[in-house]
């Protein structure tokens, strides 16, 4: 699509939308408020500020009350803000609702996962599962889609008939549409797996983990290749595939996309297929950012992704990311027991050891290059293991 000089230049406002549900602590809705704002922040959208409500449930017509609604309407006006985004997943309905409402832009979560996939798509696999995803959730929206068309067209915005006719062949489109996709990535498909078989019967290790992890830091560093690594969420489309070689003993090493919480649903369906390398993998290498204040939650996102496409048992290494960069939670210094010194980090990686089996845990930081052969060691003796079942006369001299 063709962009022009003003959106590429003045960039669009936001303001941000969370629930305090029941189950919710305020602390645990501000970070997902701020990986919100990251969210939108890697679409272009610059988020100036953020509002909260405690409730319940949300509303069924407006997902917020009232009185906020009238708040935020406010707010709106006054600061020149183009765009609402909701943390939450917003009916076809309520969007349209809040639409009217306030007469902006209305984001949820997965719109807002869905455009950062279709700007960063590359591969012709990655771009065609990503519109897949998009026009399965744009289907039951369409009506909004077309007022906004109207709109466009200098429209009045009341719609007659003639509009209704045209949401209905845009229906027609949009279905049409679903269908070529589908049948283009079911060909896709066959030959990746005709890429994957080919590959033979090598040990293969797949990098997982929340996005922004530091995935393919690693791969760079395992593998000494360049996969394309930034501060950015979702970095990584496509799933890059590298053989490696320690000591005599190679192995297959996949980069993949990463994962987040709320991931759309449509997204996990119809990357599916990249995430075969995932489900194929003989070991997973669960990369977790431990300088994230919300690192445990990311653990168990990721993990309830894995149980999602049937790759949850398999051999794991957790690797805690990013040690350099670790911060204790700020403790009441009476809270400290004067009798152990021990450092904050010493204790986490004891409460870990002992929660995950301790010979699968390493802790690492892959920019400052610490204990990285403590990983590899820990990498090889799992390789070595399900190679020696899968060649026991080969003895892995190549
Ligand atoms: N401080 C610190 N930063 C790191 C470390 N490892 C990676 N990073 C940084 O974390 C950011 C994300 O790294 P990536 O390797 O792109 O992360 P990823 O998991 O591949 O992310 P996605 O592809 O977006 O899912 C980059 O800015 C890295 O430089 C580390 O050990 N310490
Ligand atoms: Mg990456």
């Amino acid at each position: 699509m063709a962009e022009n000089i003003e959106t590429s230049t003045i960039q669009e406002r936001a303001v941000l939308i969370g629930l305090i549900t029941r189950d919710e602590t305020v602390d645990q809705v501000d970070d997902y408020l701020d990986e919100l704002a990251f969210l939108a922040e890697t679409a272009g959208i610059a988020s100036v500020k953020s509002f909260t409500q405690k409730m319940d449930l949300p509303d069924g017509k407006t997902f917020i009350g009232k009185g906020k609604a009238e708040e935020i309407l406010n707010y709106v006006k006054d600061n020149e803000i183009d765009v609402l985004i909701f943390d939450d997943d917003l009916s076809p309905s309520q969007m349209r609702n809040l639409e009217k409402l306030f007469d902006r832009k209305i984001y949820d979560r997965s719109l807002l996962i869905l455009d950062i996939f279709l700007l960063r798509a590359r591969s012709a696999q990655a771009r065609t599962q990503v519109e897949l995803a998009r026009s399965q959730y744009l289907l039951p929206r369409l009506t909004r889609m077309w007022t906004h068309l109207e709109r466009q067209r200098g429209g009045t915005g009341t719609r007659g008939g003639a509009g209704e006719k045209e949401i209905e062949t845009d229906r027609r489109m949009i279905r049409n549409k679903i269908s070529k996709l589908k049948e283009k990535l079911k060909q896709i498909d066959k030959q990746m797996h005709t890429q994957r078989s080919n590959r033979g019967a090598m040990v293969r290790v797949a990098l997982v983990g929340y996005t922004n992890a530091g995935k393919s830091t690693i791969m760079n560093l395992l593998s000494k290749s360049e996969v394309f690594a930034e501060d950015r969420l979702f970095a990584t489309l496509d799933t890059t595939v590298r053989k490696v070689v320690f000591g005599n003993l190679p192995f297959l090493l996949s980069d993949t996309v990463g994962f987040i919480r709320k991931l759309p649903p449509q997204l996990v369906e119809s990357f599916k297929s990249t995430l075969d390398e995932v489900r194929e993998a003989d070991i997973l290498m669960h990369i977790v950012d431990i300088s994230h204040p919300n690192f445990e939650d990311h653990y168990e996102t990721v993990n309830a992704t894995l149980a999602e496409i049937d790759s949850k048992d398999k051999p794991t290494i957790v690797v805690f990311n990013k040690v350099d960069a670790y911060k204790p939670e700020p403790v009441d210094p009476q809270d400290i027991d004067p009798d152990v010194f021990t450092d904050p980090l010493e204790q986490l990686k004891r409460t870990w050891m002992s929660r995950i089996d301790a010979a699968d845990v390493v802790f690492i930081s892959a920019t400052k290059k610490m204990n990285i052969e403590e990983l590899r060691d820990n990498i090889y003796t799992h390789v070595k293991e399900i190679h020696e079942v899968r060649y026991p006369y080969n003895n892995f001299l190549y």
